[in-house]
C-alpha cells in the first residue's frame, strides 16, 4: 500500500503572521476531520519552516518541507540553502524541479540529478517534479518528455535510493491557471511514468513510489484525481493557501 501524500506549496506567499494563521487553522481541522493516513506536508518558504515546524510539534500527520535547497554541498553560494541546512533543522521534504525552478531559474535535468543526490545524501526525501508545458503537450510530446525528465534526473539511482523518492507529475498548463488536467489524463501519466520505472526497476519497486497529480488541484476536483489507481495524492499551490479548502483537499486523499 503506496503513502497518500498532500503536500501544500505555498510559494511565495503569506507573511510569518499569515502563516502560523493558515498553519494552525489546518492543523486544529485535521485534527478534528481527517482521518485514514494521508501524510500532509507544508512546503513553506525557507524562513518559515522552523517556526511552522516547531508549531506543529510531534505532530505524527503533518511536517513540513523545504521548496527547492542547493546543489552544493556549503560555501560561498551567496543567498542559496544546502541540503544539510534544511537537515539540520529536522524538515524532512524538499521539492526539487518544480516547473517555476525549471522555468525562470534555468533548472535542467542534470542540474536536478545533483540536487537529488545531495538531498538523498543528508538524508531528505525530495518532493521531484516534473510535467509538460502545453505546447509539447499540443505536439503530443508529452509522454517522451517526462518519460526524459524522469530518466535525466533519477535514473542514475539505485533502487533504494529511488524508493525514498515521492515524483510529483505537474502539467505546466495546469499550474495556477485552474486548467486541472481530467483524472483520465493525470491517470495516464502516472501510468506511464509507473511504468518507465517499472522498466528499470522492477514493478515491485514501482509500485512502491508514491505519485502526487498537481496543477489547479481543489476541493472540487480532488476526489475524482485522487481516486485513479496510481494517483498517490497531490501537490497542491494556489489552494493549500486556504485553510478550508485544503483541509478538504487533505480529506479527499
Ligand atoms: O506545486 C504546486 C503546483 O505548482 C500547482 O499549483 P496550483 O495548485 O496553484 O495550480
Amino acid at each position: 500500500m503506496r503513502q497518500k501524500i498532500v503536500a501544500g506549496n505555498w510559494k511565495m506567499n503569506k507573511t510569518l503572521e499569515e502563516a502560523n494563521i493558515l498553519a494552525s487553522e489546518i492543523m486544529g481541522m485535521v485534527a478534528d476531520e481527517v482521518k485514514g493516513d494521508v501524510k500532509v506536508v507544508f512546503c513553506t518558504p525557507f524562513p518559515y519552516l522552523l517556526p511552522i515546524k516547531n508549531m506543529l510539534g510531534n505532530n505524527p500527520r503533518i511536517s513540513v518541507g523545504a521548496q527547492n535547497c542547493s546543489e552544493h554541498e556549503s560555501g560561498a553560494y551567496t543567498g542559496e540553502v544546502s541540503a544539510a541546512m534544511i537537515k539540520s533543522i529536522n524538515v524532512p521534504y524538499v521539492i526539487l524541479g518544480h516547473s517555476e525552478r525549471r522555468q525562470y531559474f534555468g533548472e535542467d535535468g542534470k542540474l536536478l540529478a545533483k540536487k537529488i543526490d545531495v538531498s538523498l545524501k543528508h538524508g531528505l526525501t525530495p518532493i521531484f517534479c516534473c510535467g509538460e508545458p502545453l505546447e509539447v503537450r499540443e505536439r503530443n510530446e508529452h509522454e517522451s518528455l517526462v518519460k526524459q525528465q524522469v530518466e535525466e534526473s533519477l535514473f542514475h539511482l539505485d533502487a533504494a535510493s529511488l524508493q525514498k523518492i515521492v515524483i510529483a507529475y505537474e502539467p505546466v498548463w495546469a499550474i495556477g491557471t485552474g486548467k486541472t488536467a481530467t483524472a483520465q489524463q493525470a491517470q495516464e501519466m502516472h501510468g506511464v511514468i509507473r511504468k518507465h520505472i517499472a522498466g528499470k526497476y522492477g514493478q515491485q519497486v514501482a509500485d512502491s513510489i508514491s505519485i502526487l497529480y498537481g496543477g489547479s488541484v481543489n476541493a472540487g476536483n480532488a476526489r475524482e484525481l485522487f481516486a485513479c489507481p496510481d494517483v498517490d495524492g497531490g501537490l497542491v499551490g494556489g489552494a493549500s493557501l486556504k485553510s478550508r479548502e485544503f483541509t478538504d483537499i487533505i480529506k479527499s486523499a
